[in-house]
């Protein structure tokens, strides 16, 4: 089934094209809308006690509108906001679709399309545009000529060409304007092996070595980076991508999920991948985190049933029904809060007869930017009530708290993440558990432990003992050597820790090291007489430092 450019093109409908003429004849031509920074004016002129104007990073979807909600515009707009974007939408195409797959096809006149496009980019300050099915060469090229006109931060491209169901979502004429204009301009490509077939004039993709060659070629057509999508391979145990930026290529795993609810897989993948970039990502980690978005989200839906067809749709909100519901929680992970981070210590607290909430309230009174609750010996009743006192104090001072090791506290107190090391539960698992919005730190020593966090879906890793230390037994000492290893490796923030003191803190932040971040502490705060007093010791030493 192809789809042909004006009409309704699928055999079992009647070519009517009275849906389009309605569509086109409903709407007078209205004058354009204000330029946005006039509009802005006029709205702040209004109101003398106008709020402070907060980023919404914002996604246009260019794609076809499914009616079986499970991919196109409906999945676009999902994804997005469940990564907390905006997303408009310039519909490119109206299917009939369900679980058993595409029933009819009407493709919206070109020059509807682009008064859409007009619409949303000359008023509506566009950040990132994502494009899904394109169906006629008419269509790519009226698309091309908008973004020419209204320039935006990124342009994802998702090559659709043949719906997981099989039919045609886009005609074969197309492939040369996509590789000739479009994907010039784009800053990622991202076809499954079937579409990097077609793109590549049907060459036979069946391995990893397979898909790096696709991806070296369909980088040759000109986008700033490709991402071949692995995820039909269903011969290999897990989803592997391949992540080619011209230089490196990067292989991608993600666990294989069974379950019949992969409809709008692709659509979600990249949609995630344009709300990150809008949210002012690195491709490298946009790509990672919608790949565990997609990875998660298929986990809590695997066993919905919607629909009789072999593929259904998946839960884009799986995070809305995860425990503790994320309400209240930290917006989102910054990784400057790592500069200067207090892990408590049970031992430290009883000897100076200090409860973990006063420990708490002092570090955060001195200046701590993120807390960890690193109570090794405290009963698990009495745990979960300090941690939620401790909650009710960072919550108010908006300043994160971890739990050390224990998801299951995390979870029953709401806290905003936790950290775990080599040997506790591992990133993977705590992110199924804690869903997308919670923060994640992994104690890494090495540089493939710190590949393994990111692979994983952390956030931050704890690298050291920077030095030696007595509060963690038998503990490698990395010294600066290691830790100058690991941060150059990591694809993360790190935060040193071990041994870390008000006499080398300094030291440590002036080697000025890629992604470090900040340190961590326990003794040179917590066993101390004042908490409050070596906290904003600490704070000015990290400060000094980091301004010279
Ligand atoms: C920020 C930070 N980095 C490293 C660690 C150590 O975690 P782990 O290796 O799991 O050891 P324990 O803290 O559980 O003894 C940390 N807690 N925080
Ligand atoms: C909890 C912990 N983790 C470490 C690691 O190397 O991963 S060192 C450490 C203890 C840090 O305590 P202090 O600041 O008192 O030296
Ligand atoms: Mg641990």
């Amino acid at each position: 089934m192809a789809a042909a450019p004006q009409q309704s093109v699928h055999p079992s409908l009647p070519s009517s094209t009275s849906t389009l003429r309605l569509l086109i004849s409903s709407s007078p031509r209205r004058p354009p809308p204000p330029p946005p920074r006039a509009r802005r004016y006029n709205r702040l002129a209004a109101s003398a006690s106008a709020a402070r104007e907060m980023p919404w990073p914002h996604v246009l979807t260019v794609a076809g509108s499914d009616s079986g909600g499970g991919a196109g515009i409906q999945a676009d707009i999902k994804a997005c906001a469940a990564l907390g974007a905006y997303c408009s939408s310039v519909v490119t195409a109206v299917t009939a679709q369900n679980t058993a797959g595409v029933q009819g096809i009407h493709v919206v006149p070109e020059e509807f399309i682009r008064e859409q496009l007009n619409s949303v980019l000359s008023d509506m300050s566009v950040d990132v545009v994502k494009t899904g099915m394109l169906p006629s060469i008419g269509v790519v090229r009226v698309l091309c000529e908008s973004l020419k006109k209204f320039p935006v931060k990124a342009l994802v491209v998702d090559p659709v060409m043949v719906s997981t169901s099989g039919d045609i979502l886009s005609e074969s004429s197309t492939l040369s304007v996509y590789r000739d204009e479009l994907f010039a301009m784009a800053d990622i490509v991202t076809p499954n092996v079937k579409e990097a077939s077609r793109l590549l004039g049907g060459v036979s993709l069946r391995t990893v070595s397979d898909m790096r060659n696709a991806a070296e070629s369909i980088y040759k057509f000109g986008p700033k980076h490709v991402l071949v999508k692995g995820g039909d391979m269903l011969e290999s145990s897990d989803a592997t991508d391949v992540f080619f930026d011209g230089k490196e290529f990067i292989e991608l795993h993600a666990h294989r999920i069974k379950t019949h609810n992969t409809h709008g897989t692709g659509c979600t993948l990249a949609s995630c991948i344009a709300s990150e970039l809008a949210k002012g990502a690195t491709m490298l980690h946009a790509v990672q985190v919608a790949k565990n978005f997609v990875e998660s989200a298929l986990h809590h839906s695997k066993d919905l049933v919607i629909g009789n067809g072999p593929q259904g749709p998946f839960d884009h909100l799986f995070k809305l029904k995860c425990p503790p519901y994320n309400v209240g929680s930290q917006p989102s992970f910054k990784p400057d809060q790592l500069f200067l981070y207090a892990v408590t210590d049970s031992g430290m607290n009883k000897k100076w007869g200090r409860s973990i909430k006063e420990a708490v309230q002092a570090a955060i009174e001195g200046g701590a930017t993120i807390v960890q609750l690193r109570e090794k010996d405290s009963e698990t009743r009495e745990f979960l009530e300090a941690a939620k006192a401790c909650m009710e104090i960072c919550k108010s001072s908006g300043v994160p708290l971890l739990i050390n090791d224990r998801v299951d506290i995390a979870l029953a107190c709401n806290a905003d993440g936790v950290h775990v090391g080599q040997s506790d539960m591992s990133a993977h698992e705590v992110r199924e558990l804690l869903g997308p919005g919670k923060i994640i730190g992994v104690s890494c020593k090495t540089p493939a432990q710190a590949q393994q966090a990111w692979n994983d879906g952390a956030d931050y890793i704890g690298c050291g003992g920077v030095f030696p230390t007595s509060t963690k037994a038998n503990n490698p000492t990395l010294g600066f050597d290691g830790l100058k290893t690991v941060c150059l490796a990591s694809k993360l923030p790190v935060v040193a820790i071990g041994g870390i003191n008000a006499s080398n803190a300094g030291s440590v932040m002036e080697l000025g090291l890629p992604n470090l971040k900040g340190v961590a502490v326990v003794s040179a705060l917590f066993d101390r007489p004042s908490v409050v007093a070596e906290t904003r010791n600490m704070k000015s030493i990290l400060t000094n430092t980091s301004r010279t």
